[in-house]
């Protein structure tokens, strides 16, 4: 396994710039996620790293060596893309053994490795079965025994559960994790599903039109995101246009036209965010940073709409103009109604300032 140091790299299609000075460090054993909109760059990055794209600028390293317009089949990378690209009339282990033939194995190296290549991703007994007579999820892991059987220094993941069913997916997840920590081997992930990328990776990286707009664990991504663009596409948030009132000692106290005002903590303010007394700031507050009851921003209103979800009740309140989502995890089982009054509250430590 090799870590990958991608230096201010950027991409040109034409006109159109698809990554733009990107700076990156894959630490070596590590799951690391390329998380964004369709059409924001993951791809373009995963090629480039592959050797299917050359920079239009910059240098991509894999530990100290400038692998930046080295062929694709010298930089030892196995992959797996969305549509699998298996050869259908092989069986399962002539497709897994494919690359070892490439390599000029021997025969009794190659039974070895896909035997035991075959016993990690659970196809065992299936080694003689045609890939069009498997399911689409056991096509998948063939694929990936295919990338790991080589022993890669790092695996290239695009998109692989996409065409699998939302059950699927979840245990084809959990399965690319295990294998993935059992061999230790640098992953980079594609994917614009935050709730994969959330349960994979120990890192993500958030793009937006070719650039990066976050880069963090997945807590951090997601319990300190640096704008509201990271703040709205991974998970629900309600995001808050306020000018700042005051900032005493560690409170920053807020307030909107419609009279809103709320007090947070300096320490959530975004990373590098300096603020004075009347700037216009972005307020983010998770539905489920709302409590019951009084206390810090308390707020008293109406509920407009109720959905319940089994886990949790979800009410849309308005208050002073401002229309705000809360969840609260249902214990009870006699839940509120639209039309009634409820009383919320949101810890200050549970509210987020944002500058861009
Ligand atoms: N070969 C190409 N020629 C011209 N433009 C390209 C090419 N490949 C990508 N682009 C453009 O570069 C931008 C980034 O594309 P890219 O495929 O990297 O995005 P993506 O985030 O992987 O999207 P998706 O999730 O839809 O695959 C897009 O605007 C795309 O149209």
């Amino acid at each position: 396994m090799k870590a990958v140091r991608i230096n201010d790299v950027s991409k040109k299609f034409g006109d159109v710039l698809s990554v733009h000075d990107l700076e990156l460090d894959i630490k070596s054993g590590e799951f690391f996620t390329f998380l964004g909109p369709s059409g924001c760059g993951k791809t373009t990055t995963l090629r480039m790293i592959a050797g299917f794209y050359y920079p239009s600028k910059g240098k991509i390293y894999f530990d100290n060596q400038d692998v930046t317009t080295l062929q694709p089949n010298k930089r030892n990378i196995g992959m797996v893309f969305q549509n699998y690209a298996l050869f259908p009339h092989m069986t399962v282990d002539e497709n897994i053994a494919f690359g070892l033939e490439i390599r000029k194995y021997d025969k009794k190296t190659i039974k070895e490795k896909v035997d035991r290549i075959r016993g990690l991703v659970h196809l065992g007994p299936l080694g003689s079965r045609k890939i069009n007579e498997l399911s689409g999820g056991q096509q998948q892991r063939v694929a990936l025994a295919r990338a790991l059987v080589i022993e890669p220094d790092i695996l290239l993941l695009d998109e692989p559960l996409s065409n699998l069913d939302a059950k699927l997916r979840e245990e084809t997840r959990i399965e690319i994790k295990r294998i993935q920590s059992e061999l230790g081997v640098t992953t980079i992930y594609v994917t614009h599903d935050q709730t994969e990328a959330m349960a994979m990776s120990d890192r993500i990286m958030v793009m937006e039109n070719g650039i990066v707009k976050q880069i963090g664990t997945p807590q951090e991504i997601y319990h300190r995101p640096n704008n509201r663009f990271v703040a709205t596409f991974i998970g629900e948030t309600n995001l808050l246009t306020m000018k700042v009132k005051s900032i005493e000692g560690d409170t920053i106290t807020v307030e909107n036209d419609a009279g809103l005002t709320l007090q947070g903590l300096t320490e959530n303010l975004a990373a590098g965010l300096q603020i004075n007394t009347g700037d216009e700031i972005y307020v983010s507050i998770r539905p489920e940073a709302f409590e019951s009851g009084p206390g810090d921003n308390t707020i008293t209103s109406i509920i407009e709409l109720i959905e319940f979800t089994g886990v949790s009740v979800n009410y849309f309140l308005r208050w002073n103009d401002t229309t705000l989502k809360a969840m609260i995890i249902s214990r009870e089982r006699a839940i509120m109604q639209a039309g009634d009054t409820i009383e919320l509250h949101i810890p200050k430590q549970n509210i987020y300032f944002l500058g861009e």
